[in-house]
């Protein structure tokens, strides 16, 4: 698991090192060096990998681009190394007090410092543009975690420039080939370090070098797109205790969260999640799934997500909707029961459109009463997860996943055992609904802080669909970014429905029991959709009902490189 922590928990959890004398930049600094040196040695320029021979570091250009902070520090300071090590090193402040010692370091060292406030330099805008990108590698030192809002000033101008340039010369020649590797230091300079947003220019990093811990932009969309690669160097920060909102009570008030303020799943954690069946295990033990989902409009949502809770290896799935949909389910997958009984979780709305979409789609009174059918169904299935029906009328509280029509149906509150799945435009119709001014490109702009604020209005947990996924839930984030771009097509949000209903099944009592539960599910669906979605077929165009046929290879793959014994029981 990767745990980020805002730049205040960064910064509390380095403040005793630093009353004791640590010395965290030349830390930092070194290792930010020895990567680049790697990366220089492997040949790596323009995102091409490191197949290419080992190279001499003699001759290669590095260009510096250095902040008025200790980020700029952080880059002179390497940059001083690789200047002894042979690296022709070109220094471009954009402030005109950059790190003092950085600066000194790296003059002794022989590079070369060009300050970019000097009016001389302004007048060659476009010769500098050029300097950095002949270089092999740039190094974005501009901001780090002392970053507030967009660049501003030469450092936001430089960076619109060479962000341009950059992806001109890409798209011209097809490729990133020849263009110089972009190693951002701690963060790309630019991004929202706490909150992923990206509200102004920032140059795409082919690798993040990140200093004591991963920040939560870099996890979080849409910033984490332009990370590349993150390496952690560790500073041995204590994360864990006072300070950053842990359980010990040093010196230093809590601040912000408690512990990791963002999470992402590796492909290792999915064995500890996922359910194995032991000897002793039957169908109901493993969980039943209840599907609400489909209508005769759409019935091909029901048997993907139908065939998705299959494939992922639920217990049993009973299918909930109109006859002539349960016979195209049934004929897909003859697992399918398309009958009514208890079931440990629920799968509701994938295909079936929202209330007030209904009276729109006019096609005679049988798909009317077919919709409303299915609207009736997922009420109550609602009633029940949410505890508005009494146990001894509905029996035990079930964990659902909600998707598409059924967000329009949901009570008022919810407990976090409900998982809503909504993509951008779904969440924001969702908040609209409930009084929020916000359209589809505001979501997508800032996801943590809309599905922050859906987990809030609703008590439910909130997965986020989108080029990565987010998933908020009590006291928890997650962000998931392990599919490929072909995953935006149409119905692989229906497999994702029927799989995270598959793991709540197994898991569900636990789910309405532990609050944080449901969230770590749904990110584990996210993961293992995303890996389905490459296995389906590796590099290019996927359907969504190869997705769901992925799922028991990935699985199966994932058992056996977590844990080598659950797999075998
Ligand atoms: N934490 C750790 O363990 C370690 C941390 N280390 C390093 O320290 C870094 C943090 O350094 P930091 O605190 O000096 O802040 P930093 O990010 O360099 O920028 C601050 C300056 O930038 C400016 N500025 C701000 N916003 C701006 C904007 N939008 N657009 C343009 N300019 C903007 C603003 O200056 P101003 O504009 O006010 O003059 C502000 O003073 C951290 O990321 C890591 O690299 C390592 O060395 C050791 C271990
Ligand atoms: N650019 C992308 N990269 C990776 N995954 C994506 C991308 N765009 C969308 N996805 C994923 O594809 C799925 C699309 O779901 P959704 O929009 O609900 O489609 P549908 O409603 O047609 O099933 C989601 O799981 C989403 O996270
Ligand atoms: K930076």
């Amino acid at each position: 698991m990767i745990e980020a922590f805002t730049a205040a928990q960064v910064r509390a959890a380095e403040e005793p090192l630093l009353a004791r004398g640590a010395p965290l930049m030349e830390r930092a600094a070194f290792a930010l060096a020895t990567v680049v040196v790697q990366d220089l040695r492997r040949g790596r320029r323009g995102g091409s990998d490191g197949g290419a021979p080992a190279r001499r570091l003699a001759g290669a250009r590095a260009v510096l681009l250095v902040g008025s902070g200790n980020n700029g520090g952080d880059a002179l300071f390497a940059g001083a190394y690789l200047a002894r090590r042979g690296v022709a090193v070109q220094a471009v402040c954009t402030s005109g007090r950059p790190h003092a010692d950085g600066l000194s370091a790296l003059r002794r060292a022989g590079g070369r410092v060009l300050d970019l406030t000097a009016p001389a330099e302004l007048a060659r805008w476009s010769h500098v543009v050029d300097t950095v990108l002949a270089a092999d590698v740039v190094l974005d030192g501009l901001v780090g975690i002392g970053a507030t809002g967009a660049l501003r000033g030469v450092a936001g101008d430089l960076v619109a420039a060479l962000a341009d340039e950059l992806a001109g010369r890409a798209a011209r020649a097809g490729s990133r080939a020849g263009l110089p590797w972009v190693v951002a230091v701690d963060t790309p300079s630019g991004i929202g370090v706490d909150d992923g947003s990206v509200p102004g220019p920032v140059l795409p990093a082919d690798r993040t070098v990140t200093f004591g811990a991963h920040k939560p932009g870099l996890l979080l969309p849409p910033a984490t797109h332009l990370a590349g690669v993150v390496t952690l160097v560790d500073l041995d920060l204590d994360l864990g205790l006072a300070g950053v909102g842990g359980a010990g009570s040093g010196p230093i008030e809590p601040v912000g969260p408690v512990g990791a303020a963002v999470r992402r799943l590796e492909r290792a954690d999915v064995a500890r999640l996922w359910p194995v069946p032991g000897s002793t295990d039957q169908k109901y033990t493993r969980g039943v799934l209840g599907v609400v989902a489909g209508t005769p409009t759409f019935p091909g949502a029901a048997v993907l997500a139908v065939s998705a809770a299959v494939r992922a290896g639920v217990g049993m799935v009973r299918y909930r909707g109109p006859d002539d949909v349960a016979r195209v389910v049934v004929s897909a997958r003859p697992e399918a029961v398309p009958a009514e009984g208890r079931v440990q979780a629920w799968a509701l709305g994938s295909g079936v459109p929202a209330a007030e979409e209904r009276a729109a789609l006019r096609d005679g009174g049988g798909v009317r009463s077919a919709e409303a059918g299915q609207h009736e169904r997922i009420r109550y299935a609602l009633a029940v997860a949410c505890g508005v029906l009494a146990e001894d009328v509905a029996g035990p509280r079930v964990p659902a996943v909600v998707d598409a029509g059924a967000l329009s149906l949901l009570p008022e509150r919810c407990p976090p055992s409900v998982v809503l799945t909504p993509h951008a435009g779904e969440l924001a119709g969702l908040l609209r609904a409930r009084g929020d001014e916000v359209d589809r490109e505001d979501v997508e702009a800032r996801p943590l802080r809309w599905a922050r604020r859906a987990h809030d209005l609703t008590g439910a947990t909130v997965l986020l669909k989108g080029s990565a996924t987010v998933v908020v839930g009590p006291e928890v984030t997650w962000s998931q970014a392990d599919g490929p771009a072909w995953l935006a097509t149409a119905g692989s949000g229906d497999v994702l429905t029927g799989l995270l209903g598959a793991l709540l099944a197994a898991h569900g009592e636990r789910v309405v029991h532990e609050p944080g539960a449901a969230a770590e599910l749904a990110a584990a669906a996210a993961l293992v959709h995303g890996l389905a979605g490459t296995r389906a077929n590796p590099g290019g165009p996927v359907a969504a009902l190869d997705v769901a046929e992925a799922l028991p290879g990935v699985v199966a793959a994932l058992l056996h490189e977590g844990d080598g014994t659950r797999h075998r029981r």
